[in-house]
């Protein structure tokens, strides 16, 4: 019997993954509370607003229902932004099938509990076995992969065959998917990427050139793997899709929106105005917050994400984080280790 997956919601992320499912031979439902939307993609098989100039397959059905969307799937993708994460899961708790492969592809945290995405849907849906929760995450700006162009992604699950179940569900020509077992490596990966893809943008916009970028890159992947392993994860994880491959799409795509918006504070433009004119996610700037604090709780080094916390939330001028940072005391490239003179 064919599989019935859906996809929740139909943001730029989420109808790209759609398609590629439409492309692999499924029928997919893609669920949006947008009602406009909703008759857009099953009148004219467009998402304007989110993919201009793209026609998506016949095969992808939109619907404004939740319960619809839910009570026959075998697989849910879910591409809600953080921040709507526990409200979307409790609300399709009731409709769920109890063997469902539960997928999900946000890049956050959740603010003020600090959980990662699979925490938040293990606390909604206590029913359902935790360990076949799989993340989806990697190098993936959505207006390429719509276009079919060459992409990695990288599929984690504490149950393999769930993540084998995931890869199966979604590996195509020009899509290519790894399975990993470090959940915590590749969400922390996913997640914190976008605080450095905010950082390069601020960078560029300031013309601080190539060798900032680069260190930026690194030093951010030095503290995204200090913090990851303190929480859990894999160090290799970050050598990986979910690391060092996420970094280099978003610190140097004109697809990242955590880069524009970087971009566009170094411009001047006030953080509101910034959000306001993006009109899309930007989950760099809670994953801030969340990573600021988190650094904390886990007694952690993360010079640049504090940095960035000052510009955006103490309005710090980014030439002052920029000098503090290269006036931090001298230390040792491996920061844990000593200072041998
Ligand atoms: N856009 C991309 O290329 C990629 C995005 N991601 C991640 O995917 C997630 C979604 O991002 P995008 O699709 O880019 O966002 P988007 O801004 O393009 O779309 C988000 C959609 O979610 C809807 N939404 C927000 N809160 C909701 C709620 N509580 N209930 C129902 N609908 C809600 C919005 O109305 C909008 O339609 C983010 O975590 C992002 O980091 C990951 C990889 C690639
Ligand atoms: O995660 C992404 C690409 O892998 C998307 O990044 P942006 O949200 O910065 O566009």
């Amino acid at each position: 019997m064919k599989q019935k997956v859906s996809v929740l919601v139909a943001g730029s992320w989420g109808t790209a993954l759609a398609s590629v499912l439409a492309d692999n031979g499924k029928d997919v439902l893609l669920w949006s509370r947008n009602e406009e939307q909703v008759l857009e993609i099953n009148d004219k098989h467009t998402n304007s607003r989110f993919l201009k100039d793209v026609s998506l397959s016949p095969s992808i059905i939109a619907t404004n229902s939740l319960q619809d969307a839910v009570q026959d799937a075998d697989a849910i993708i879910m591409v809600v932004p953080s921040s709507g994460m526990r409200e979307v899961a409790s609300r399709m708790r009731p409709f769920l099938k109890k063997d469902a492969l539960i997928i999900h592809a946000t890049k956050g945290f959740e603010t003020g509990t600090l959980k990662r995405m699979t925490e938040v849907l293990a606390d909604e849906l206590p029913e359902m076995d935790a360990s076949r929760f799989v993340v989806l995450s990697g190098p993936s700006h959505a207006e390429e992969v719509i276009c079919q162009m060459p992409t990695t992604v990288v599929v984690a699950a504490q149950d393999i065959q769930a993540a084998e179940a995931a890869q199966d569900l979604l590996i195509t020509s020009y899509f290519r998917v790894y399975t990993n077992p470090d959940v915590t490596g590749v969400e922390v990966g996913g997640a914190l990427k976008n605080i450095i893809g905010l950082g390069a943008g601020l960078t560029d916009g300031l013309d601080f050139g190539d060798n900032a970028k680069a260190a930026l890159v690194t030093r951010g992947l030095a503290e995204i793997t200090r913090l990851g392993t303190a929480m859990g994860a894999n160090p290799l994880t970050f050598a990986g899709l979910a690391g060092i491959g996420d970094l280099i799409a978003t610190c140097t795509s004109k697809h990242s929106r955590n880069w524009r918006a970087g971009n566009m504070l170094a411009k001047g433009m006030l953080l509101d105005d910034v959000l306001k004119e993006m009109g899309m996610v930007v989950e760099g700037v809670k994953t801030t917050k969340a990573a600021y604090d988190l650094a904390r709780r886990f007694d952690v080094m993360m010079p640049i994400t504090n940095e960035l916390h000052n510009v955006l939330f103490e309005s710090k001028s980014p030439q002052l984080a920029a000098r503090d940072l290269m006036g931090r005391v001298r230390t040792h490239e491996m920061e844990e280790l000593p200072l041998t003179h």
